[in-house]
């Protein structure tokens, strides 16, 4: 899928940015539903990430590492535990590692979080995707580009003041790790400072679709559904609405 010099048919890849909690993850569901694409959020692919490398991690240090260390490391048997543990020592660092950039509103280098999506992309079976949160920064988006060769079709882009992104992240309850104030402000800083430079890149391409995502949910989807229904659909519409 997408790797320099392919000669298939290339995916259609629409990416869906907005601030931290300006309803993204929300709309994303209702195109899902309504226009057959797949959703991949790139942050809920870096918590994946997290959860089953860690559960990963300790399943096979206690099924596996301990055994092969009791078995008391000779020959073949220590050369095992010690590439074993080696492997596992990085797994467990570049968990560590996500996990922390997450907890700090940083972006995680771009080589991580696009091998999770091509491997999402492959695994979907689909040829529409919606990347949710993707690029968040110029690296984010050269790496993409340059690895993938895919350019998106076009930027949906939710606009929501920052006090109404606030106050939906803060009631929004689901357990993540960076929904507090503190990182909160700090995700704000760089969806301002190197998220914001995405869209602008993409506007200067008459790329981005922009919606005013502070309305309701519903009023919000009307506006989306449009975006995404194709034109001679919307003249069918219209007819059937004058007849
Ligand atoms: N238009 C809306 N009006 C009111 N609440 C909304 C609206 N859209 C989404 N919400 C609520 O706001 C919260 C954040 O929405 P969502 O998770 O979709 O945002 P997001 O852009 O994906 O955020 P993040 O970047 O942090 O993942 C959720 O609790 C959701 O139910
Ligand atoms: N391209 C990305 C996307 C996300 N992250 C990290 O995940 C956090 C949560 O992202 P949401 O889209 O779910 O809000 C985000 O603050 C980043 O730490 C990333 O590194 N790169
Ligand atoms: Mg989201």
């Amino acid at each position: 899928m997408g790797t320099a010099g392919d000669s298939e048919k290339k995916p259609t890849v629409v990416f869906v940015l907005g601030g931290p909690g300006s309803g993204k993850g929300t709309q994303c569901a209702n195109i899902v539903e309504h226009f057959g694409y797949t959703h991949l959020s790139a942050g809920d692919l870096l918590r994946a990430e997290i959860k089953s490398g860690s559960e990963n991690g300790n399943t096979k240090w206690e099924c596996l590492g301990l055994p092969l260390l009791k078995a008391g490391g000779v020959g073949i048997h220590s050369y095992q535990a010690l590439s074993f543990f080696i492997g596992i020592g990085c797994i467990l660092h570049l968990i560590t590692m996500i996990q922390n950039m997450i907890k700090e509103g940083k972006i995680v280098p771009s080589e991580v979080t696009i091998k999770l999506l091509q491997k999402a992309m492959q695994d979907s079976g689909n040829d529409k995707f919606l990347i949710d949160g993707f690029p968040r920064n110029e690296e984010n988006r050269a790496a993409f580009e340059a690895v993938t060769k895919i350019e998106p079709a076009f930027v949906l882009f939710f606009d929501c003041p920052e006090e109404e992104m606030e106050r939906r992240i803060l009631s929004r309850n689901q357990g993540r790790e960076d929904d507090n104030i503190e990182t909160i402000r700090k995700r704000f800083k760089v969806f301002l400072e190197s998220s914001l430079p995405v869209v602008e890149y993409y506007d200067s391409k008459g790329k981005v679709r922009k919606v005013d995502a502070a309305k309701p949910i519903d009023e919000v989807f009307e506006v989306v559904k449009a975006i995404f229904t194709p034109k001679d659909e919307k003249v069918k519409q219209h007819r059937c609405a004058i007849l």
